[in-house]
């Protein structure tokens, strides 16, 4: 994990509404099996590019390109270019190239799954009731101590409502 000196001290909360929106994920392992299962609840298109699909993806909900990730597998998509693009491999110099040819491309959200600077958002950990949406983020500095505050507000929660 970086110093966390150069990510921003204060990023703008949004919540952004994907329904219908292309999302490209690079990488089919672990990490993007976790973003896709929130990409597709949340009602993005998704087209996975690896040559590898983690069982716990969605094969039938995702547009699967089985092969290595190429420069050009983004701009492809034009003029309905990706609303957002995810570099999940494990290999940073590959997720860094993804980087450059979606910020080359326009791609308005852009996440590197292994190094927050080079992303233009970061992910929240989420509890999400009926009536709303609590989402914890260290400015992505430290997703651990985010996952343990949300577990925290879980456990809250369900003291409140005697779950
Ligand atoms: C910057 C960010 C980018 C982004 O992904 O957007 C990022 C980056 C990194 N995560 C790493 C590790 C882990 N991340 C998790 C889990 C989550 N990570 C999430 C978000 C974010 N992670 C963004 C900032 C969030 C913020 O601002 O607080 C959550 C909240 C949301 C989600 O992913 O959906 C989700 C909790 C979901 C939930 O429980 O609800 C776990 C635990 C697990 O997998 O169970 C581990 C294992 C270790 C541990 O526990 O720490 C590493 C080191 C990799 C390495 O070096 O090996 C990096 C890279 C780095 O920091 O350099
Ligand atoms: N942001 C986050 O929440 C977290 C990020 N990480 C980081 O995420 C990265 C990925 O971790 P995991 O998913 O656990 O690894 P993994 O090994 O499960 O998956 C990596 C995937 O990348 C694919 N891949 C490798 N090179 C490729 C290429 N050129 N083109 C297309 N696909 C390619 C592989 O086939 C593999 O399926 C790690 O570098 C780790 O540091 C790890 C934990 C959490």
């Amino acid at each position: 994990m970086g110093d966390g000196s150069s990510l921003p001290e204060h990023p703008y909360p949004v919540t952004v509404d994907v329904r219908g929106r292309l999302a490209v994920v690079v990488g089919g392992g672990a990490v993007a099996a976790r973003k896709i299962g929130t990409l597709l609840r949340c009602g993005a298109r998704v087209v996975v590019i690896g040559p590898e699909l983690d069982a716990r993806i969605d094969r039938n909900h995702v547009d699967w390109w089985e092969k290595l990730y190429k420069s050009g597998d983004i701009s492809v998509f034009a003029p309905d270019m990706p609303f957002i693009v995810l570099a999940c491999t494990d290999d940073d110099g590959v997720n860094a190239r993804i980087v450059d040819d979606a910020r080359a491309a326009g791609v308005p959200l852009i996440n590197n799954v292994g190094d927050p600077a080079q992303s233009s958002f970061f992910n929240v950990a989420v509890v999400e009731t009926e009536e709303c949406l609590f989402t914890v983020s260290t400015r992505g500095r430290d997703p651990g101590m985010a996952r343990r505050l949300k577990q925290r507000l879980l456990r809250w929660l369900q003291g409140e409502v005697g779950a």
